[in-house]
């Protein structure tokens, strides 16, 4: 079953295309991750999605429904939580509640509150102004805002942003949860161990197009073989100078990386040079290293 079908979407701001044909699925009761570095369009895409803004081609389909038509009914169906906390200060954490839950027209609003409340680890502070909660108990509560209504997919828009180590353990378990619960949820992160932990598909948008898309495994299979080399402390100013003289390119400053094409010639250059080497061994792939495979792939 699919919960978002984007076929080809383009979208300008004047002079600037930001969206250059944008197509994906995302199957229902997934987690979805959209990477992509500052600027892509990854909150243009989600605004499009969400009925705040409308495509200028393409077609998009959330829950069979065409947000240009059936916009009512999608925003019945969905909720954001967009960057920026939209939790009133002034108002208790249960009348924040409290009212999303009457604009989204719940029926038994105490027995709904208390619902997301118990989900979120709120109960305890239900009574108390927002103005007086942490930072990471503001971000809980936005979250409860999300679930208020029972909706089918959630999007959020860099979730854990600004939120510390222990708070961001506990909104990934929520964000499991959801999934668990067969909620659809469509993420964006700045945070690759964020999107390595929790989706079950993973989209980098690079320059306004979708250009790598699978499992996060899948995804690491993609990066390119790397390694690392590590000489004795005394010798790497020599070391960097060998390879710049034959070359070879590398990245880092105590370890280096080396592409895998260089790797033979690495090894024969340096004992040319009777530089010790330490470790040669294979690097590890990460999602970073797909991220940044990409962008400079893209940059060139
Ligand atoms: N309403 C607008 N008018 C003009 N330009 C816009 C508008 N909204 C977004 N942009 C531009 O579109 C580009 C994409 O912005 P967007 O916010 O979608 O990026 P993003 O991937 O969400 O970035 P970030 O990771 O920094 O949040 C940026 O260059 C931004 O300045």
């Amino acid at each position: 079953m699919v919960a978002i079908k984007v076929e080809n979407v383009t979208k300008s701001f004047g002079q600037l295309d930001v969206l250059q044909g944008v197509s994906l699925t995302v199957g229902r009761g997934e987690v979805f991750t959209l990477l992509g570095e500052n600027g892509a369009g990854k909150t243009t895409l989600i605004n499009i999605l969400t009925t705040l803004s409308r495509q200028n081609s393409g077609r998009v389909r959330i829950l069979g429904l065409d947000p240009q038509k059936k916009g009512n009914a999608i925003r019945r169906q969905i909720s954001l939580n967009a960057q920026e906390a939209t939790v009133d200060g002034e108002f208790t954490g249960y009348q924040n509640l409290r009212l999303v839950a009457k604009l989204r027209g719940v029926k038994d609003v105490s027995t709904e509150i208390e619902r997301v409340a118990r989900q979120l680890n709120l109960t305890d502070f239900l009574k108390r102004k927002v103005l007086t909660y942490s930072g990471g108990m503001r971000r809980r509560l936005d979250l409860a805002m999300s679930l208020i209504g029972d909706p089918q997919i959630i999007f959020l828009d860099e979730p854990t942003t600004g939120v510390d180590p222990k708070n961001r353990l506990a909104l990934w378990q929520i964000i499991t949860e959801m999934r668990d619960d067969g909620k659809t949820v469509f993420l964006t992160t700045q945070m690759l161990e964020e999107a390595d932990r929790l989706s079950d598909h993973i989209a980098f948008i690079n320059n306004g197009q979708i250009v790598r898309y699978g499992t996060p495994q899948e995804m690491k299979q993609l990066a390119q073989e790397k390694f690392v080399l590590s000489v004795q402390t005394e010798q790497l100013a020599e070391t960097k100078k060998v390879l710049q003289n034959a070359k070879i390119t590398f990245t880092g400053t105590t370890e280096l990386q080396i592409e895998q094409q260089d790797a033979k010639r690495v090894l024969l250059t340096l004992s040319k040079h009777t530089i010790t080497v330490l470790h040669f061994n294979q690097a590890e792939k990460n999602l970073e290293s797909v991220f940044l495979d990409v962008t400079a792939k893209e940059e060139k």
